[in-house]
């Protein structure tokens, strides 16, 4: 089996490359190229880990022909275009608490070094100035701390400027009573907390909902002589309306470790008053970098590797441990989606994926997800378990699932039901020994085969002769069956009726043999499948 490739595109710990070696990848480390550089490079890779410099666009992503995971070694993904990627079928993942503690202890700093103008006295004091006069300071005891956004990095700075003999408050509309009782914070709409905030600091993601959320207007709305601190991202804050209200005085000071652009090599908001900042810092200790480069090559190893996944933003999470007992289900799933799609073509417009036994037990997303993609991609080669959820629901596919625990005739069984306008198309299969996937059961007729290969689907009259014909017609075109398989449809058990047979050829029928077949006496239908 040929390694996953993985590329490493940011500054990065060297323990994730390690990882990646000792997971069975081969690893690249290609920092600082431009997107050009990145785009003709990233066909080669399997995975990519980055931080929050490559920025994963489309394009990029458009060029990335092989890449199932990208790993992001912190929290932030707004440099990632995550529905082109889910589109693409790439899992996007990142480590949510590798560098939380760091950055809340990132902002707390931000916020006294704000309090006490340490920098400008630092720089002033080096100079010779010795400018005792200049600096007064205020105390943060006593005094209301703001919280916008009260998440892992919000509730760890809740708890150290509560040690600080703060109080807090939080506006964030996911926060309940009880986690803001057991935070120690007062919770409050965002009027309330520009109103009463002595400091301001915010720690949400950027989103198309927080972009902007200290908007020009948000910030006039503010208490007088405010403080604002910003270690989450740099779109949250109208900065120019920031460098004015500095100016006026309206807002007394402002940190910032995030910036609309980045790098920010020029910015109106240096030459503002009372602006301290730090070139996107908030992650950067050796105890967080360690943790993320770690977590971030585990998790992307586990998933090229065993096919885990933990902590993906744009599909359902799958332990390593539970990987493996979900794989055969999984080739099972794609195989009798695949089945439907080849029988029923881009009709089908409800599934509904029943399993009984001992698969009742597991996890059924991924499983569901793997039917999904089975079908599609009979219709499109680009579909893979990551889009195919999605691009059935644009679709307006209806998918549902039941289970039961009770076993059957099998000891574990997968069916697949599906709709079109006019007819409903039932497959049914199991696994034997070995884990091996094998259908049972197809239009409404017991046949046990494995899918594999190139096949021929029969439906005929179950009169005498007909296998006799239908040997000699493919021994005359040269083609040879491999395995055969024929069943009776139920309830016709008996006699008569019709017949199923599943051929495995070893080669592919051309449209003529098919013809051939097809005008055999009682044939009803044929059709080749390939898997
Ligand atoms: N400066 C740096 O180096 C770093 C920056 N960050 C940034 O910090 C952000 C927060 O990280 P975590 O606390 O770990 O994330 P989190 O997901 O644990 O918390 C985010 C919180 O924001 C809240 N939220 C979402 N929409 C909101 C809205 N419209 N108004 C108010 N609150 C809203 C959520 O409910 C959630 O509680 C990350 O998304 C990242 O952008 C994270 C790490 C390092
Ligand atoms: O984890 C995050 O969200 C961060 O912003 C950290 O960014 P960085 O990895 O230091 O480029």
């Amino acid at each position: 089996m040929t390694k996953p490739k993985v590329l490493i595109s940011d500054k990065m710990d060297p323990n994730a490359a390690r990882i990646f070696e000792e997971r069975g990848c081969e690893v690249d480390v290609i920092t600082g190229e431009t997107p050009e550089e990145l785009k003709a490079r990233i066909g080669e890779y399997d995975g990519l880990a980055i931080r929050s410099s490559t920025k994963v666009t489309k394009d990029i992503l458009d060029a990335a022909d092989n890449l199932k995971v990208i790993g992001r070694a912190g929290i932030g993904v707004d440099n990632v275009d995550i529905p082109a990627a889910s589109a693409k079928g790439v899992v996007v993942m990142n480590t949510p608490f590798g560098n939380s503690i760091t950055t809340a202890e990132h902002a707390i700093s931000m916020l006294l070094a704000l309090a006490r103008q340490i920098p400008e006295a630092n720089a002033r004091t080096k100079a010779g100035e010795w400018p005792k006069k200049d600096f007064m300071g205020v105390e943060v005891t006593g005094k209301t701390l703001g919280l916008i956004g009260a998440g892992n990095i919000g509730a760890i700075v809740a708890s150290r400027a509560r040690g600080l003999k703060m109080k807090v408050m939080a506006y964030d509309p996911f926060l309940t009573p009880e986690r803001a009782l057991e935070m120690g914070v007062e919770k409050v709409d965002l009027g309330t907390l520009l109103e009463r905030a002595d400091f301001i600091t915010l720690h949400t993601p950027l989103t198309d909902e927080t972009r902007n959320i200290l908007s020009r207007e948000r910030i006039e709305a503010a208490k007088p002589g405010v403080r604002i601190v910003n270690c989450a991202r740099g779109g949250l804050i109208d900065e120019a309306a920031l460098k004015d209200a500095l100016e006026s005085g309206h807002v007394a000071g402002a940190a910032l470790d995030v910036f609309l652009e980045e790098p920010a090599k020029e910015n109106p908001l240096f030459d503002a008053p009372n602006f301290i900042c730090t070139p996107h810092l908030g992650a950067s200790t050796t105890e967080a970098q360690v943790n993320v480069a770690l977590q971030v090559a585990e998790q992307m190893a586990d998933y090229l590797v065993d096919g885990g996944v933990t902590n993906a933003l744009n599909v359902p999470s799958l332990s390593a441990e539970e990987a493996p007992r979900l794989k055969p289900y999984i080739t099972l799933g794609e195989k009798l989606g695949s089945l439907v799609g080849q029988l029923e073509g881009p009709d089908v417009q409800s599934l509904s994926v029943e399993v009984e036994g001992a698969a009742a037990e597991l996890n059924l997303k991924p499983i569901v997800a793997a039917v999904l993609a089975g079908m599609m991609r009979s219709w499109s080669d680009t579909i893979n378990m990551v889009n195919a959820p999605i691009l059935a629901k644009e679709r307006g596919l209806k998918v549902s699932e039941t289970r039961t625990a009770k076993e059957g005739d099998y000891h574990t069984l997968l069916r697949v039901v599906a709709n079109t306008p006019d007819r409903r198309r039932e497959v049914a299969g199991s696994l034997f020994g070995n884990n091996q996937a094998r259908l049972v059961e197809i239009a409404g007729t017991r046949i046990e085969t494995e899918l594999e290969g190139h096949m021929l689907y029969i439906v005929n009259e179950d009169a005498p002769g007909f296998i006799g014909r239908l040997g000699l017609t493919l021994g005359d075109a040269g083609v040879n069956i491999g395995n055969f398989h024929l069943g009776r449809r139920l309830p016709d058990k008996h006699k008569g009726g019709d017949a199923v047979l599943m051929l495995t050829l070893d080669q592919q029928p051309s449209d003529a043999v098919q013809d051939a077949v097809c005008a055999l006496e009682g044939v009803r239908k044929v059709r080749s499948l390939s898997f």
